[in-house]
């Protein structure tokens, strides 16, 4: 049988759950608004080396690291979230011109 200490915990861990998953909404929301500016940059390119941009992307990455720095967020966290977005946002991009 658990005893208080470990309901507690299950208790606590649930309630902090529920606020990741608050925040899991707000990033989604902030992923929509960049994923239609992705497009409009991807619609603005010519050729598949424009839509991959690679100096581009180590601008993006200097950044958001250099927020986290600011907030005392992990950068490398950061980092390693930001080049799996930006990874799977070329590929919308590709997909984008190739399906038109
Ligand atoms: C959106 C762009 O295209 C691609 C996607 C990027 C991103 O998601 O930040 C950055 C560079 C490119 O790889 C862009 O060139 O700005």
């Amino acid at each position: 049988m658990p005893g208080a200490n470990e309901e507690q915990n299950a208790m606590q861990l649930a309630a902090v759950r529920v606020a990741i998953n608050e925040v899991d909404e707000q990033i989604v929301s902030l992923i929509s608004r960049r994923e239609r500016l992705v497009r409009r940059a991807g619609a603005l390119k010519q050729d598949d080396a424009s839509v991959r941009a690679p100096a581009r992307v180590e601008q993006v990455i200097t950044n958001v690291r250099g927020y986290a720095a600011k907030l005392g967020v992990d950068p490398t966290v950061v980092e390693h979230t930001y080049r799996a977005m930006i990874s799977a946002f070329i590929d919308l991009e590709l997909k984008v011109r190739r399906e038109g």
